[in-house]
């Protein structure tokens, strides 16, 4: 049998499968947490890599690491690091963003530029911040990288040619997935100066061998790997409810929103993966149940016992400020109270059909874009939640299929790896398990939902 193994190392922690490249069989895995915060010195990363990995990643013939996108890791000319890591979730850039957008000469300008518009998780705007803020670090950097691009380079023993691949380099706001190139003119734009960034490996590539002898490949985005991972077909589009939640589908074309609500990246297979991110998903939950006095169990038992529509309560869960829309600053607010609806049953259905419904806007931009949506396909961890499960078919409004449990970022990493050793010419076709499909029970009880939300969305954020 050969292992390969496939590594997530995502917000909150990290995940590694230890794989037989036959069939996708996970034989082995291990996690570890992160720490928490938007920003995190990216070393806590190799040491969660580390402990997750013990045992397992000395087993595999070839390994990958999908990571959290968009992080801002800055080293110097000793390949130290600079400062924490910005996350992608750190909303400091967010006047950063701004300003590049309108120096560049607009929304159109960056679409067409790089299939994306400047808001504050990109990498560009983490820069420009850096640049302006603290101008001592700022001079000490020699060059950028991703997590993922981060984790990689030491797994290879730090060489002299760092490598990132077309996923996550379209995240970055200074690679442009149309073309497939770098734009350095963007990156000195963002930070004044030129730096060194990764070489963009193709995407079956194996770009070096860790200290036991396995066969590295070039690694991806998490929102990248979960795609290799799910083996995604035409009409299927993933909603990923994890720290972030996000909507995304393959497409043989790149995309290029001006409105900036779908963001164009690459895929990790040489294609394109339109995608709409919220800062707001599985958090939601967790906070909720905070307010409830109960966990995660709890939560799902009173968002059941409540009718869909929660009594008429809204909540806008933007907790953590929001990227889709992009309202950095904004707070989350709960709409509509009344006595009969102030319940805590409606409380748990209203956290769980808001944290839907902005996903469900994701989806509907989606299809603005030229996406077709024939079913939605129910990943990260929240994925787990009943009450996610059960009201998901009736905010999206098309059938929802829940795969198997299992951590697909790591196994689209542990796929690409076995791609990469096998050196064929797709990657190895793994059966994808579904655990439950549901569809949309069809009393409009879907537009219900998402009226109530919009009109409370459109009333306290225009
Ligand atoms: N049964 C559940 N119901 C709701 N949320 C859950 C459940 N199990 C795990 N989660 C949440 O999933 C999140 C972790 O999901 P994950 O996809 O691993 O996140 P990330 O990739 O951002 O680190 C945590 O916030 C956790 O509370
Ligand atoms: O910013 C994005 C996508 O653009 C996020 O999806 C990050 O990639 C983090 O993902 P999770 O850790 O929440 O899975």
């Amino acid at each position: 049998m050969t292992l390969v193994a496939g590594v997530d190392s995502s917000t909150q922690s990290c995940k590694v499968l230890l794989v037989d490249s036959d069939d996708g069989t996970v034989v082995a895995s291990g996690r570890a947490g992160h720490p928490d915060g938007t920003e995190v010195d990216p070393r806590a990363w190799w040491d969660a890599l580390a402990e997750a990995g013990d045992g397992l990643l000395d087993r595999a013939d070839a390994v990958a690491v999908g990571g959290q996108q968009h992080g801002m890791v800055v080293l110097d000319d000793d390949g130290e690091v600079v400062r924490p890591a910005l996350l992608w979730n750190d909303t400091r850039s967010a006047g950063a963003a701004r300003d590049l957008t309108a120096e560049l000469g607009g929304p159109a300008a960056w679409a067409e530029a790089v299939g994306l518009v400047p808001v504050a998780s990109f990498t560009v705007t983490k820069l420009r911040w850096l640049a302006e803020h603290e101008k001592d670090n700022a001079a000490r950097v020699r060059q950028v990288m991703l997590p993922h691009d981060y984790l990689t380079w030491l797994l290879a023993g730090r060489p002299a040619e760092p490598v990132t691949d077309r996923g996550d380099a379209s995240g970055t706001g200074y690679w442009s997935a149309a073309t497939g190139e770098y734009r350095p003119d963007l990156l000195e734009l963002g930070f004044g100066r030129t730096i060194d960034v990764p070489r963009v490996a193709t995407p079956n590539e194996a770009t070096g061998t860790t200290a036991t002898g396995a066969v590295i490949a070039p690694g991806t985005g998490d929102n990248m790997g979960a795609a290799l991972g799910l083996t995604l077909e035409p009409g299927d589009v993933v909603v990923s409810l994890g720290t972030s939640g996000t909507a995304f589908a393959v497409s043989e074309s790149p995309v290029a929103d001006a409105t900036g609500t779908v963001a164009g990246f690459a895929d990790a297979t040489g294609r394109h993966l339109p995608l709409v991110a919220t800062l707001n998903a599985a958090r939601v939950l967790t906070a909720a149940a905070t307010l409830l006095g109960t966990d995660l169990a709890g939560l799902d038992r009173l968002a059941l016992a409540a009718e869909s529509g929660a009594g008429g309560l809204v909540l806008l869960p933007y907790l953590d400020g929001e990227r889709t829309p992009d309202l950095p600053d904004a707070t989350g607010s709960l709409v509509n109270l009344t006595r009969a609806a102030m319940t805590p049953q409606n409380l748990a259905r209203a956290a769980v059909e808001g944290m839907l419904c902005g996903l469900a806007d994701g989806v509907d931009a989606l299809a603005a874009q030229g996406v077709t949506v024939r079913r939605v396909l129910l990943i990260g961890g929240a994925a787990k939640s009943a009450a996610v499960r059960a009201v998901a078919p009736q905010v999206f409004g098309v059938p929802v299929v829940v795969p198997a449990p299992g951590e697909y970022v790591a196994l689209g990493a542990a796929r690409q790896a076995a791609w990469a050793l096998s050196g064929a010419a797709s990657p190895p076709a793994w059966p994808l398990e579904l655990e439950t499909s549901a569809e949309p029970s069809g009393d409009g009880g879907s537009l219900r939902v998402r009226d109530a939300y919009a009109e409370a969305r459109t009333r306290l954020h225009g």
